[in-house]
């Protein structure tokens, strides 16, 4: 039996699947954390990674494997390939401000420069994208961008270090990954150097300067010092996407650190606005995504406000009425993506004397992600993308009361499948597709599921986009 490995390198942990390469099977799983923060130094996760592996006791009987992780993180390599600085995470916004800058250099208006910036790389910018934190690195640490010899994403890097190399000009990432970066068109699958240099204030060019390449979605990377095939690997979101062979119709929704609603498509896909970003998927396809910065978190921060650990949480919000009694939770807790308001807070609307019980609490804390991610659908379909059934994976759909009320706040038939390791998973279906030499992902047979159901919960979503466009207003009014 021959055995993969699949990697999820996400915000908050480390986790490694071993599976069977020919029927999928879990032969075995570990995880270790990440540190805490929005800027990590890439090490940590080299010894997360470590850890993990050596919780699943090792990889010497694994013939292949592939790493999937968080996209956008920028990982600033020297000419001897030694890591410049910590890594400035995906939800990291203090490249807001470059976001702005880069998205007016590229047009007249703010409008006319997103339009610019979607039509070069397929997504509007935003501080999540690596190019902002490239251009942040210039203006406020100069000496450090001045030393820049190659950029790598966390995957990316990963997957080099796991290929034992220290040679940047080794560095592979593929077609998801590089989809986030700011400086790679999906539609050309090419390189745009022209906007790495305005964001570096400084000429680079393939000949002096390193940029990954961008292998083919069932390439093979190298190998490991022991021999194992290592796979291209890809973002965390395509990885997901793949582990559950979304199909026409069907929208990944992803409760995790972020959350994100992806589906795939046949042609690339541009967003005038901006808020469905262009990525491209780990298939060849495209993987249209919008993306929150809170989702999970917002369950722990109302669990650690109520003292009760998830379970409660879930019992206390499954006993208050739809709606909360009138409490609206708008979840901007680390500032948001989507919508664009990096300086915002969250709120909490509707507090009475009646109101103020700790079940509408708990409710609201659900009511308002399930609402945040309602958004992302619609942006989603506001695309012309159909969008009829849904798959909810991610730490947060292990919640007993999100996954009971998922299909109400979501609007459509929603799919839990049990509970796993999707990115993983999806990272070990490109393993064993690679191993095999194959250029379609192998199927594996389909978990266990449960199905979320129910009427639309319309006054609960009306109450909640109220509230969230007068909260954007606000804070656009702030700026
Ligand atoms: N039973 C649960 N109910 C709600 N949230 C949960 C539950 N179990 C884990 N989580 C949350 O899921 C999150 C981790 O999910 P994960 O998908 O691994 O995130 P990431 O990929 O961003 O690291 C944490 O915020 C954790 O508190
Ligand atoms: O920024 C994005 C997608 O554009 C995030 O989805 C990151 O890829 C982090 O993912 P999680 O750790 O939340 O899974």
């Amino acid at each position: 039996m021959a055995l993969v490995a699949g990697v999820d390198s996400s915000t908050q942990s480390c986790k490694v699947v071993v599976r069977d390469a020919e029927t999928g099977a879990l032969v075995r799983q570990a995880s270790a954390p990440h540190p805490a923060g929005t800027e990590v130094h890439p090490d940590a996760w080299w010894q997360a990674l470590l850890t993990s592996i050596e919780g699943v006791g090792g990889l010497d009987d694994v013939e292949a494997i592939a790493v999937a992780g968080q996209q956008h993180g920028m990982v600033c390599l020297d000419e001897r390939g030694d890591v410049i600085r910590p890594a400035l995470l995906w939800n990291d916004v203090r490249s807001a401000g470059a976001a702005s800058d880069l998205t007016r250099e590229l047009g007249d208006t703010d409008e006319a420069g997103r339009a610019a910036w979607v039509d070069a790389t397929g997504s509007g910018l935003v501080a999540s994208f690596t190019i902002t934190k490239l251009r942040w690195l210039a203006d406020n640490e100069p000496e450090a961008a001045a030393r820049v010899a190659a950029v790598a994403l966390p995957h990316d890097w990963l997957t080099w270090k796991l290929r034992g190399s220290s040679d940047i000009r080794e560095l592979t990432t593929d077609r998801s990954d590089a989809s986030g970066t700011g400086y790679w068109d999906p539609s050309s699958g090419e390189y745009r150097w022209d906007l790495l240099s305005l964001a570096l204030w400084r000429e680079v060019s393939p000949d002096r300067f390193v940029l990954p390449t961008v292998l083919s979605p069932f390439a093979s990377a190298g190998r490991t010092p022991s021999g194992a095939v290592v796979a291209p690997g890809c973002g965390d979101n395509a990885g997901a996407a793949l582990g559950l062979g979304l199909g026409p119709g069907q929208a990944m929704v992803s409760l995790g650190t972020s959350g994100v609603v992806a589906a795939v498509a046949d042609a690339p896909v541009a967003d005038p606005t901006g808020i469905v970003a262009g990525f491209a998927d780990a298939t060849g396809r495209f993987l249209p995504l919008a993306c929150t910065l809170n989702a999970s978190r917002i369950l722990d921060a109302m669990r650690a406000v109520l003292g009760v650990d998830h379970q409660e949480l879930s019992r206390l919000a499954l006993a208050a009425d739809a709606g909360a009694g009138g409490l609206v939770h708008i979840p901007y807790l680390e500032g948001e993506r989507t919508p664009d308001l990096p300086a915002a807070t969250g709120s909490l609307f509707g507090m009475t004397l009646a109101s103020m019980t700790r079940e509408n609490l708990a409710r609201a804390a659900v009511e308002g992600l399930l609402c945040h991610m309602a958004g992302c659908v619609s942006a989603v379909r506001s695309l012309g993308i159909p969008v009829e059934e849904a798959f909810l994976v991610g730490g947060g759909a292990r919640s007993t009361a999100v996954a009971a009320l998922a299909g109400s706040y979501l609007g459509m038939p929603v799919t839990i499948p049990s509970p796993g390791e999707y990115v993983a998973n999806g990272a070990a279906v490109q393993a064993a597709t690679v191993l095999q030499g194959a250029d379609r992902p192998v199927v594996w047979p389909p978990t266990v599921e449960v199905r979320s159901e129910g009427s639309t919960a319309t006054e609960a979503l009306s109450a909640y986009d109220r509230h969230a466009d007068q909260e954007r207003r606000r804070h656009l009014s702030d700026r």
